[in-house]
């Protein structure tokens, strides 16, 4: 992987060992940056939720990444730069019309703090919890989700006109039936994905939790007909200038014997559930693509219990794994992987290390 002018990480390379790969330092020194710049190559946007000029160090006009990776049973190699505020891909050599289209190719999890609150936040969070998996499961769906949301957009720009333009009334039928179509594919593909996911999530928190607690989880529709629900919601929608029913407002309900891990479980279980939903998300991840994905833990070690911390890092052995510290020290085992420190956006590898890299 070779970086130039990637935020604060200045220019430079990390060659990675097959195993876990440590990068530590002080805070804001560049390390989530370069796992940010690791996670671009899936294909997706900044898990940051940044904008793509803001990818591009300051006072510099172009951001370049390299990335060499394993995959579909050779060795392929991918490139990205971001320059006026765009990004731009090629794929062993051959330019891409979009980013997009190295989704499926280099597989990765991401988890991270914000993952920890994945029970308890939002539904936002969780129902990004089962796109961007199943954006890499299953490549097309990243095509139909964006095309459901750009009609989402303009059936709501509708709804507001409406009022003002009641000749546009008749126009809305089209979008309701291409939102119904889009929405009710939308909310079947992430169906499906939660129960590809149930029963491993079902065993990794047995695992983690070590007792008899009954682990249930759930995709839940905000309608389970689409088009008939957009129909009995329209006044609503027309008062509110949104709409008010589709998998924007779906939800994903986990359960623990039986009742609501939102409502009603502890912190602790809240956590080991979130950490069998992940590992969960590699499983299924390796069990379709038939390869594993690299896995990339951001600063997330510090927010795990000794017993946790144990666990993930055993059920991650012979996994390609990035992990963000500051303290590699403090955690048991991590010393063993091969260690890059990263120093003011410069990477180090240090001499008394078992890491390795250029
Ligand atoms: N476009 C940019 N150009 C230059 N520097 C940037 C840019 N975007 C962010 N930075 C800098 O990157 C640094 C943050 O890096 P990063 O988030 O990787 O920190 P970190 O090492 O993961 O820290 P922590 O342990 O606190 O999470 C900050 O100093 C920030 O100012």
């Amino acid at each position: 992987m070779a970086f130039e002018h990637y935020r604060n990480l200045c220019a430079g390379s990390l060659t990675p060992c097959p195993g876990m790969n440590v990068i530590y330092g002080r805070n804001a020194q560049g390390k989530t940056n370069l796992l940010e710049a690791v996670w671009l190559f899936t294909g997706g946007r900044s898990f940051r939720g940044a904008r793509d000029g803001e990818l591009v160090a300051f006072g510099q006009e172009k951001a370049a990444l390299h990335l060499q990776f394993y995959s579909e049973e050779r060795e392929q190699e991918a490139e990205l730069t971001i320059q006026n505020g765009r990004r731009s891909a090629s794929l062993n050599g051959v330019p891409k019309r979009s980013p997009a289209e190295l989704v499926g190719k280099f597989r990765a999890v991401l988890f991270s703090p914000e993952h920890l609150s994945l029970i308890k936040s939002g539904p936002a969070l969780r129902r990004n919890f089962i796109d961007a998996a199943l954006c890499q499961v299953k490549p097309a769906y990243a095509p139909l989700l964006s095309r459901y949301h750009h009609t989402l957009v303009q059936r709501n720009a509708l709804l507001k006109d409406i009022p003002r333009h009641a000749e546009l009334l008749d126009t809305l039928e089209i979008w309701d039936d291409r939102l119904a179509r889009y929405g009710d594919a939308v909310a079947r593909e992430r169906a499906a994905y939660i129960q590809k996911i149930e029963a491993p999530a079902r065993e990794l928190y047995a695992g983690i939790s070590e007792n008899k607690e009954q682990f249930g989880i759930q995709y839940q529709k905000s309608a389970e007909n689409l088009r008939e629900a957009l129909a009995a919601a329209r006044r609503d929608d027309l008062q509110s200038g949104h709409t008010t029913v589709g998998p924007h407002r779906d939800d994903l309900e986990v359960t623990v014997d039986g009742v609501s891990a939102r409502a009603y479980g502890s912190q602790g279980q809240q956590r080991s559930l979130v950490l069998a939903l992940k590992l969960a998300e590699a499983d299924v991840l390796e069990q379709e693509g038939g390869e594993a994905p690299v896995i990339l833990l951001d600063d997330v070690m510090s927010e795990l219990d000794a017993g946790r911390q144990h666990y993930l890092l055993n059920r991650l052995d012979g996994r390609q794994v990035f992990l963000t510290c500051c303290e590699p020290g403090a955690v048991k085992r991590l010393e063993e992987g091969a260690l890059f420190e990263v120093r003011r956006g410069e990477l180090y590898v240090p001499t008394s290390g078992a890491g390795h890299g250029d």
